[in-house]
């Protein structure tokens, strides 16, 4: 896969589940929700997601079933458990009583347990006293939850014929990276695909990985993403020849731009939608791999820079000319995050309405979904998503 735009063919989503279930007003912050989602309304909006994609000829794969026939495998059980149990937390009878419970569970209840956690009052029951038992609250996580499974697009990311496992800052997101490495490494049908970059190396995570072009990658840094990992995944695609240039764009380190697709996302080979407020100020530095040593110029004005390395006149913007406020309003509510399904045609929140409107009368097709419920993750379709194959471009 080497482009954002490319027609889409086959994509990972994570339908939500109990997982979201588990989100209070005491936990949500930590778990990096701003609110409590309707889990049956967050479903069906979910399925519509699917349905729209489905309509469009993508091959969806839900990552709760791939986690399932990947699990048939002992060796991705003996991981996915490893994982999961956390021997410093809960004390070693509690673990070795739980690694016992989940090695016995089928691949589903085991996969369900791996997504939606497990409380100490779902703890199975064992003999003896236990004073980590008594001193938790039953509501307690014994096995953390992870809500933000439904964000597919951060814990891996294909870059042309490989995958990067992300290595995701966020310590509610760092068992996911753990779930993905697993599926790619034992589902049949992924156990072959080569790797690029390491779950282990610096944090980067998808959101801020954009295929500008073939050859052509742009890696946000901020709240996420190091500049060492920028660095490193730059150095692991130059071995790799997966890219000849790679741009690393600062942004703020701050919830609202947590990662460069939420500020930025291609809606066509040319073309992108951007937050208006970053337009002039965003900057990229340019690397490149000159004689196998690395070469890092600029800052420089990001969309020039971005034209420059993809061979083009000029990368436009959709000029969305919104007042700040609702630029401010609808790029929250992810209204730059897209996910295009080919050029010139995206996926996008329905209740971004000015965002969408101007895009339509750029000659772009806008699908729109609803997303009242999936966006209290803070993530749009973009983020819901982990295309794994795209058509390639016409040269
Ligand atoms: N690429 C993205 O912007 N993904 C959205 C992730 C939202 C999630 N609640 C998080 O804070 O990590």
């Amino acid at each position: 896969m080497e482009s954002e735009v490319g027609p889409l063919q086959s994509v990972v989503l994570h339908r939500p589940g109990a997982e979201l279930k588990r989100l209070t007003p005491r936990n949500n912050d930590q778990l990096l929700f701003d609110g409590i989602p309707w889990v049956d309304r967050a479903q069906e909006e979910h399925d519509a997601f699917a349905e729209v994609l489905r309509g469009r000829g993508v091959e969806v794969l839900l990552l709760r079933d791939l986690l399932a026939e990947a699990l048939a495998d002992a060796r991705a059980r003996a991981a996915a458990v490893h994982a999961g149990v956390d021997e410093r937390r809960l004390g070693g009878d509690i673990a070795d009583t739980l690694r016992s419970h989940l090695g016995s569970a089928d691949d589903a209840t085991l996969a369900g347990v791996l997504i939606a956690g497990m409380t100490f009052e779902e703890l199975p029951a064992a003999e003896g006293a236990s004073l980590v038992r008594r001193m938790h609250h039953p509501h307690d996580f014994a096995i953390e939850p992870l809500p933000n499974l439904l964000f597919t697009r951060d814990s891996s990311a294909w870059i042309a014929d490989r995958v990067a496992i992300a290595a995701l800052a966020m310590p509610a997101r760092k068992r996911e990276s753990a779930l993905t490495d697993l599926i790619y490494a034992y589902h049949p049908r992924f156990r072959h695909a080569s790797r690029a970059y390491g779950a282990h190396s610096a944090p980067v995570e998808g959101g801020d990985v954009l295929l500008l072009a073939p050859g052509v990658v742009a890696i946000g840094v901020g709240e996420r993403t190091s500049p060492a990992g920028a660095e490193s995944l730059a150095r692991s695609m130059f071995a790799d020849d997966l890219a000849h240039t790679v741009l690393a764009v600062p942004i703020e380190q701050q919830r609202a731009s947590m990662h460069l697709d939420t500020v930025c996302t291609m809606v066509d080979t040319d073309k992108v939608v951007m937050y208006p407020a970053i337009r002039d100020s965003l900057r990229a530095y340019t690397l490149r791999a000159t004689d196998d040593k690395l070469d890092v110029a600029g800052p420089s004005p990001f969309l020039e820079a971005a034209a420059d390395a993809m061979g083009i006149d000029r990368l436009r913007v959709i000029d969305t000319g919104l007042d700040p406020v609702t630029a401010e309003r609808e790029q929250w509510e992810d209204g730059n995050n897209t996910l295009a399904v080919s050029p010139g045609v995206v996926v996008a929140y329905e209740r971004n309405a000015e965002t969408n409107a101007r895009l339509e009368e750029a000659g772009i097709e806008v699908l729109r979904i609803s997303g009242s419920e999936l966006g209290s993750g803070r993530g749009g379709p973009r983020c819901m998503s982990c295309p794994i194959s795209r058509a390639a471009l016409p040269r």
